[in-house]
């Protein structure tokens, strides 16, 4: 007899790849955690949402990229800045609704690409929450410090300290800062989804106050910033293009919404909307602000630390810098919250899977939040906050971003064409369970529709709890799938769709290294880009003409979002956001190594055992191989 049950190297590697089941709503329901309150509305996802994305990019950053890269033409950064966050929101959007159990990219690479995939995606997601916090936090006390009169009018349980010998700066107001906010969210998420509408609208407001003001400015003395630089576009077509690359990290931060998908009324609705409308606000926004800004003073005169104040303050508005100090000081706490908010329930997620202790999926039964995580989060934020000046780390927090935005677009391809409701087991395993299933007659419809709870609001017919439950043999549900899925044409139109999918994302890598490569020939990089570029064009051709599955049209009672124009968009958000991060540079890459590594260690010695997945199916198929054995004696 062949063992199935031992076959414990083959899982070992198999762990990697293995995948989570599509979800529903009510998965996470079933599986006896304790829940989160579900309470958030539309307007509650657009304030996080918006709260969370607005920050130093618009403040301080706009300065820089006008002055070196795109000149007045940074309104068009900003548009195709903005379009291009748009195709990561899209695919958001259609993955929220169809994988609505949990959030972030850390869940649905989990469920499309494969738990080793979905461990890195989680483990760069840390580091972006954390580092990305940290630098925000610090990012508040200057400009907290003009209302007092200056860094060093501070007073002096928070200004900033050097410590000797050490030559670190300790800076106690941003750490204070950052366990408020801790705090705040530990109370509740409609409290802190509260606090983060008022932060927010008052960060609006700034905004809007920017635009109508400068609008008046420049209406009443000319805009002098167009007519004085050479043209709309001084730096050429390109800059305007770098221009838009460095400012797509004022966009980041919208995808922080979807961790909060537990705790949302209606997820299948309101997250596309919560997510499109806070991408939309923001992209607006922006373009009005830098529309105004770089026609107030030409772009080579605007500061590059405080690039809007300033100019008001060149038009001798003094008093409007006390506003605009208002909105950076708001805008940098939102972007606080909003980072310190999907960090506990990405924690959460990774350990409800297995992959973390169980400690970081403990919830609060009285404020019903991740408590614990959110404390650990808070504490470590605070900490790095007071010790380091993580600016020059901000490199690694647009890896943890991209990355998850790469892998949120190749979930959604995966989800189209080859959807994981199969776990990868052995032949011989399939072989076993086939006849131990046989043998013992009985699946889980009929046992298990007897027996298990149905979830509130469904009935026993409900279509998408049979579903759920599947016509799998009793004791092994996820296993079963493989069998029924013995169609030879799907298992086809499967195979070509997976190594389409494949070489696209090899064909994007090549295309966008080779786009971006410095230092070599012209023609080796055309030669490279146009080979690249006619793979991606093969690929793109062969998967518009595969069947997508169908089964996106019956998701949910509530209807759902499906990404337009697949498979184009998501590889179009490949492309982009590869392109992005190879541009990142080598010192980001190396000190993001060194984590990656850090993280591999941690699965290798405890998520890979832990994982829930790992244990259920490892356990599920050496119960098949127990049933077996017993079964064939029984018929000797
Ligand atoms: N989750 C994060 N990575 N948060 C950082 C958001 C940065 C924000 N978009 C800004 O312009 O400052």
């Amino acid at each position: 007899m062949q063992s199935v049950g031992g076959s414990k190297c083959f899982w070992g590697f198999r762990s990697l790849i293995q995948r989570k089941e599509v979800d529903s709503v009510h998965v996470g329901r079933r599986e006896g955690h304790h829940q989160l309150a579900r309470i958030l509305s539309v307007t509650d996802l657009i304030a996080i949402g918006v709260g969370a994305t607005i920050g130093a990019g618009v403040y301080v950053l706009v300065g820089t990229v006008a002055r070196e890269c795109a000149g007045p033409a940074l309104t068009i950064s900003f548009l195709i800045a903005g379009i291009a966050a748009a195709l990561s929101a899209f695919c958001y959007a259609e993955l929220a609704c169809r994988c609505p159990s949990a959030g972030s990219a850390y869940h649905y690479s989990y469920i499309c690409v494969g738990e080793g995939v979905a461990w890195l995606v989680g483990w760069a997601l840390i580091l972006e929450y954390t580092i990305g916090g940290a630098a925000v936090a610090r990012g508040i006390t200057p400009n907290l410090a003009l209302f007092f009169g200056g860094l060093d009018k501070l007073p002096s349980f928070l200004a900033r300290h050097t410590i000797p010998g050490l030559g670190i700066v300790v800076d106690p107001c941003a750490a204070v800062l950052v366990l408020i906010v801790a705090f705040l969210l530990c109370t509740g998420i409609k409290e802190s989804s509260s606090v983060q509408m008022i932060v927010t609208s008052v960060n609006v407001s700034v905004m809007l106050f920017i635009m109508i003001a400068g609008g008046y400015l420049g209406l009443k003395n000319g805009w002098v910033g167009y007519e004085l630089s050479s043209g709309y576009f001084p730096f050429g077509i390109n800059g305007m293009f770098a221009g838009s690359a460095v400012v797509f990290f004022s966009y980041i931060g919208f995808d922080s919404v979807t961790s909060t998908v537990e705790e949302v009324r209606n997820p299948q609705r309101d997250l596309p909307l919560g997510i499109g409308i806070a991408l939309f606000i923001c992209c607006i926004l922006y373009m009005f602000v830098s529309f105004v800004i770089t026609g107030l003073v030409p772009y080579y005169d605007l500061d590059p630390d405080t690039p809007i104040s300033s100019v008001f303050a060149s038009y001798g508005v003094e008093w409007a810098v006390y506003i605009i100090t208002t909105g950076a000081v708001t805008a940098l706490s939102a972007s606080l919250l909003g980072s310190l908010l999907a960090q506990p329930r990405i924690l959460m997620a990774m350990a409800r899977d297995g992959l973390l202790p169980s400690f970081f999926s403990d919830i609060n039964k009285k404020t019903q939040v991740p408590v614990k995580s959110t404390v650990t989060t808070g504490i470590f934020a605070a900490v790095l906050t007071f010790f380091m000046d993580v600016s020059q780390l901000a490199g690694m927090v647009s890896v943890g971003t991209l990355f998850a935005f790469t892998t949120a677009a190749l979930s959604v391809l995966i989800l189209r064409y080859v959807p994981p409701d199969e776990v990868p087991i052995s032949s011989a395993l399939k072989e076993s369970i086939t006849s131990a299933s046989l043998q013992t007659g009985r699946t889980n419809r009929e046992s298990d529709r007897e027996n298990l709870p149905l979830p509130a609001g469904s009935s026993k017919d409900d279509s998408q709890y049979l579903r759920e439950i599947g016509e799998a043999p009793l004791g092994y549900p996820l296993i079963q799938k493989v069998l029924s899925q013995d169609n030879r044409n799907e298992q086809k139109r499967r195979k070509i769709a997976a190594w389409a999918i494949a070489f696209l994302c090899i064909g994007t890598f090549t295309f966008a290294f080779a786009a971006s490569a410095k230092g070599v020939s012209s023609i080796l990089r055309f030669t490279v880009c146009g080979v690249s570029g006619v793979l991606l064009l093969c690929c793109l051709i062969v998967l518009t003409c595969i069947d997508q599955d169908d089964t996106r049209h019956s998701f949910g009672h509530t209807g759902g979002f499906s990404c337009p124009f697949v498979p184009f968009l998501p590889a179009a958000c490949i492309l982009i956001n590869t392109y992005l991060l190879i541009g990142l540079g080598a010192a980001t890459w190396i000190r993001v190594s060194v984590w990656f590594a850090i993280g591999a260690l941690v699965y290798l010695f405890y998520g890979r055992s832990h994982s829930s997945l790992y244990n259920a199916v490892y356990v599920s198929s050496a119960y098949a191989n127990e049933i077996y054995r017993s079964s064939s004696d029984h018929a000797a």
